[in-house]
């Protein structure tokens, strides 16, 4: 085929850069892969050849959380955060493949995610049109200009744009780089949020299914952070193995409507952020409830929700051998105990991705790099069945570098 020409094969052997930041806001996480293209393109190969988490500076994660709040994310403020964060993402690209001894000049596209600011997934009747939005920020020409290297960001719009969700985008890669002919797979991913993706076995692109389960670490976070001044996170869940579940709790919680919602669905801070977790709060003052106790319970209550969601929407169409958890929560061994109790007496083992041969902390950066590589080719990269979007969309963003 003539390399020139509009429809010519991308290269055969190439190098991306996934960058992503979650809902979590604990800092950035860089991936720098090898693409190869499989046997009839069906199935790229993909490499991890170097991987890094930078912590956002602290300033930096202060201003993010701020503008979490509508009232305070005025336009001044998110622009120039916006630049900011694209400064800190262009570090940690140039970083991450500094750290594999490669150049800019190696790398054929970077995918970065950038930071969720606001999600609203959910049509807003105006002026006759019905309107979804979502902000991710981050600005890709920043990361575009510092690299050298072109930038495919701010994936979500153009799926929310065929009136789809806008998310979850990382189902698409899964089902690329995880999927069996024998054996239907759940990947649950514990991050801020939780969500799942269900790949059938055996089944195509429009078997697969994913939603935010709930609650990941979010509640978790959250609370740790109100009651241990210093702390951000359980680290190896040593506080809720020190609690115990309030079962009193736990049943008021389960009654979150949320849950019951029909996929598709996804959620986001707006409604387990920072005035759910105030909530909690109150609650256990009231009660004299200790913090150990609620740092347990939402622990469980985050198991539960994704039992919950395999029990309610997946169990009987597509019965489950194996749940491979990914994300922070999975360094949370009490959660994973919980997940556990909850998954195995319906005959699904849990495992975590390394126990699978893979990065749980690197699975999202890389899912980014190869949706880029993708955007950039102009080929589609959603998977409408499971955002809701009417049709394939080519998602993302393209920041062109100038290269003398
Ligand atoms: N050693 C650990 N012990 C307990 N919890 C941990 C540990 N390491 C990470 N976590 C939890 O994982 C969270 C970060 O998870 P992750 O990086 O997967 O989230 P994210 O990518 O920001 O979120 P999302 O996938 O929802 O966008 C931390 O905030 C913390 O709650
Ligand atoms: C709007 C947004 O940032 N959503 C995140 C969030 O974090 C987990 C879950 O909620 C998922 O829907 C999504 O991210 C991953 C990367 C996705 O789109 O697949």
């Amino acid at each position: 085929m003539d390399p020139t020409s509009k429809n010519a094969a991308p290269q055969d052997r190439r190098y991306a850069v996934g960058l992503m930041s979650g809902t979590s806001v604990d800092g950035i996480d860089a991936a720098l892969i090898e693409i190869r293209e499989g046997a009839a393109s069906e199935r790229p190969e993909v490499r991890l050849i170097a991987f890094e988490n930078t912590p956002y500076p602290a300033e930096a994660r202060d201003e993010i959380f701020a503008l979490f709040d509508p009232s305070r994310a005025t336009v001044d403020r998110l622009g120039l955060l916006n630049v900011w964060l694209g400064e800190l993402y262009a570090e940690a690209a140039l970083s991450v493949i500094g750290s594999a001894g490669m150049a800019p000049e190696d790398v054929a596209v970077i995918g970065s995610h950038g930071q969720t600011i606001y999600h609203a997934p959910e049509p807003q009747r105006a002026d006759g049109y019905d309107l979804r939005f979502t902000v991710q920020i981050g600005e890709g020409a920043v990361i575009a200009a510092r690299t050298g290297i072109p930038c495919v960001s701010d994936f979500r719009p153009a799926d929310m744009a065929e009136q789809g969700q806008g998310a979850p985008l990382v189902p698409f890669t899964e089902y690329l780089l995880y999927r069996e002919e024998r054996r239907t797979l759940l990947l649950q991913n514990i991050g801020g949020i939780g969500n799942v993706t269900v790949l059938p076995a055996g089944g195509g692109p429009e078997r697969v299914y994913a939603f935010d389960t709930g609650p990941g670490n979010m509640l978790i976070d959250g609370v740790v952070a109100a009651l241990y001044p210093g702390m951000t996170m359980d680290a190896g869940g040593a506080i809720a193995a020190g609690g115990s579940v309030d079962g009193p709790l736990l049943d008021r919680l389960r009654q979150e409507p949320y849950y019951a919602l029909p996929w598709p669905k996804s959620t986001g801070r707006e409604r387990f952020g920072a005035a759910y977790v105030a909530e909690l709060l109150r609650y256990r003052e009231e009660r004299g409830m200790s913090p150990a106790d609620l740092v347990a319970t939402v622990t469980r209550l985050t198991a539960w929700s994704i039992g919950d969601a395999y029990r309610r929407w997946i169990r009987d169409r597509d019965p489950a051998e194996l749940l491979i958890v990914g994300g922070g929560g999975s360094y949370n061994p009490v959660l994973l105990r919980f997940l556990k109790q909850e998954m195995e007496p319906m005959g699904v083992r849990v495992a975590t991705q390394e126990e699978v041969g893979h990065h749980s902390d690197a699975k999202e950066a890389i899912a980014f790099a190869l949706l880029a590589d993708y955007a950039i080719a102009g080929r589609p990269n959603n998977l409408p069945a499971v955002t809701g979007a009417r049709r394939p969309a080519v998602l993302g963003k393209i920041s062109y570098a100038y290269r003398e």
